[in-house]
C-alpha cells in the first residue's frame, strides 16, 4: 500500500549520530541504463537506485527488447543491443513521473527506425516538453505532441542531421535529449549550455568511447559507430544527501557521517550554500570512482545564517531548493534567491509551493518571477500541507517537523518512492517521531 501521509509527534529529536548510507545517484541510474542499452557487450551498473522514476526507465528498455539481469537489489546487468538493436515496443512507453526518463527518451528515440509513444502521470503530463521538441525537430525528427505537453508521439525513421545549439533553458535533460539524438544524426551536433548544468551523459559518452569534446559550457559530440559497454558504480545521489545535510544541521548535538556521495562541480552546488550559511560540513576521504568524484561527508549541527544564494550556484543545486527554503526558514536572517525560475516547471511548482507551505507555517516568505526570500529564525507552528505530489517538498517538510519538533503533517507522500524509497524507513530507525498513514 502506498505510503499517503506522515505525522509527526512533536517530540524534541534525537540528535542525529554515526553513518548512514544514501540511495544510488537517480542521474546516472536512469543514464547507466539508456546508454547500456545502446551499447555493444554487457553494461554491469552497481549502486543503481531501484527507485519509481529508474525502474520505469528499466521497464522501458525491457518492452524496447533488452535484457537486463537484475542480480542483488542495487546491481544490474544490462545486455546492450548496440545503436541500431532496440525493437519496436507493442504498446506506449510509461515514464511515469520522470522528466528525466521522458525527455531523454525523446532524443534517443528520434533516431530510431520505428514509432514509439512515450507517456506520463499527471504531473509529467504537465511539464513543459516543447523545450526538447523544438531541438529535436530542428535536427530532422518528427515528434507529435498536443500544446507541447505528453503524451508523445516519436516518428520513426527519420535522418537525423547534427546542429549547433544553444537551448533557452540552462538544463542537462535539454542538453541530453539533443546529444541522444546526435548519437544518430550524420554530422557532429554541438550544444552551447547558458550556464554548465550537470555532465553525466557527455562524460559517460566520453568513456564510453566516444569522440566528445568537453568544455565548461560547450559539448561537441561527434557520431560515433558504436558505444563500447562500462562497468559502472554508481555514488549515492547528492539530492537525496541533501536532506540529511540540513536535517543535521538543524538538530542540536548532530554529527552524521554521509557515506561515498557524489559531489561533482556540476551537483553539489548545495555544499557550497550550506557552508556559505555556515554550515558545519566535512568533505573527507575524497576519491575519484572514476565517473564520479566521491567523498564521505561528515556534518555538525551548527546555528545557520541567511545569504543571497550566489546565481551561479542554481544549476549545481536545482533539485535542492525545497531544502534550501527548510535551512533558510531556520537560519537567522533573511536568505535571497534568484535566477530559479525552472523550479516552476519541476514534479510541482517549487517556488510557490515552498513559499506557501512556509508562510502556512509562520515564515515570512515572498516569492517573485524566478526567486524568494525568506525570512528565517521566526517561531513555527505546525500545519497539515499538501506536497502536491512532489517528492522533494514532501522530503524537506519531513525534515521540518522533525528537525523543530513540530506536530505537523505532509499530505500526498506517495511520489517519494519516485526518488527515494528508503527516506521513511531511515527516519523511523533514527526515532524520527513519525506515523505513517497508508491509502
Ligand atoms: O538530467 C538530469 O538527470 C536532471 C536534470 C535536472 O532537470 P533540468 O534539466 O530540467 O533542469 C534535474 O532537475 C532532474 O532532477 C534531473
Ligand atoms: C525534477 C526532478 O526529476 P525529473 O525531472 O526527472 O522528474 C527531481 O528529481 O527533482
Amino acid at each position: 500500500m502506498a505510503e499517503s501521509s506522515w505525522s509527526f509527534a512533536g517530540t524534541e529529536p534525537a540528535p542525529l549520530l554515526g553513518s548512514l548510507r544514501i540511495p544510488g545517484d537517480k542521474s546516472v541510474s536512469h543514464r547507466a541504463v539508456m546508454l547500456g542499452s545502446i551499447a555493444q557487450g554487457t553494461t554491469e551498473i552497481h549502486g543503481f537506485l531501484p527507485a519509481a522514476d529508474t525502474l520505469a526507465t528499466l521497464r522501458i528498455f525491457e518492452q524496447l527488447g533488452v535484457n537486463v539481469v537484475r542480480g542483488e537489489t542495487d546491481q544490474l546487468l544490462v545486455q546492450g543491443v548496440g545503436l541500431h538493436g532496440l525493437k519496436p515496443p507493442t504498446g506506449p512507453l510509461d515514464c511515469g513521473n520522470a522528466g528525466t526518463a521522458m525527455r531523454l527518451l525523446a532524443g534517443l528515440l528520434a533516431g530510431q527506425s520505428f514509432d514509439t509513444s512515450l507517456v506520463g502521470d499527471e504531473s509529467l503530463s504537465v511539464r513543459p516538453m516543447q523545450r526538447i521538441i523544438d531541438p529535436l525537430t530542428r535536427m530532422g525528427a518528427r515528434i507529435e505532441s498536443e500544446s507541447g505537453l505528453a503524451p508523445l508521439h516519436i516518428v520513426g525513421g527519420r535522418v537525423l542531421s547534427g546542429i549547433d545549439i544553444q537551448p533557452e533553458q540552462a538544463s542537462a535533460q535539454v542538453k541530453s535529449a539533443i546529444l541522444l539524438a546526435g548519437l544518430y544524426a550524420s554530422e557532429p551536433t554541438t550544444v552551447r549550455e547558458l550556464r554548465p548544468t550537470r555532465d553525466y551523459t557527455e562524460r559517460m559518452l566520453l568513456r564510453m568511447g566516444c569522440d566528445v569534446r568537453i568544455e565548461s559550457d560547450l559539448i561537441v559530440l561527434q557520431p560515433p559507430q558504436q558505444l563500447a559497454a562500462q562497468v559502472w558504480d554508481v555514488p549515492a545521489d547528492f539530492s537525496s544527501a541533501a536532506f540529511w545535510l540540513v536535517a543535521a544541521s538543524l538538530i542540536p548535538g548532530s554529527d552524521l557521517v554521509l557515506q561515498s556521495v557524489g559531489i561533482s562541480e556540476r551537483r553539489a552546488g548545495l555544499l557550497r550554500v550550506l557552508r556559505l550559511m555556515g554550515a558545519d560540513i566535512e568533505v573527507l576521504n575524497t576519491r575519484d570512482q572514476g565517473l564520479d568524484v566521491v567523498a564521505d561527508l561528515r556534518v555538525r549541527a551548527v546555528k545557520l545564517h541567511g545569504i543571497e544564494v550566489p546565481i551561479d550556484c542554481v544549476p549545481d543545486m536545482i533539485d535542492e531548493f525545497p531544502i534550501l527554503f527548510v535551512a533558510a526558514a531556520c537560519a537567522s536572517g533573511v536568505t535571497t534567491i534568484r535566477g530559479a525560475a525552472e523550479l516552476r516547471h519541476k514534479e510541482s511548482d517549487r517556488l510557490q509551493v515552498m513559499a506557501d507551505a512556509l508562510s502556512a507555517m509562520g515564515v515570512k516568505v515572498q516569492t517573485t518571477n524566478d526567486g524568494a526570500r525568506i525570512e528565517g529564525g521566526l517561531s513555527l507552528h505546525a500545519a497539515a500541507i499538501a506536497s502536491h505530489g512532489d517528492h522533494r517538498i514532501a522530503m524537506s517538510l519531513a525534515m521540518l517537523n522533525w528537525a523543530r519538533a513540530l506536530p505537523g503533517t505532509v499530505l500526498n507522500v506517495e511520489n517519494v518512492g519516485t526518488s527515494y524509497p528508503e527516506f521513511a524507513e531511515q527516519l523511523l530507525q533514527r526515532q524520527a517521531p513519525l506515523q505513517i498513514s497508508r491509502a
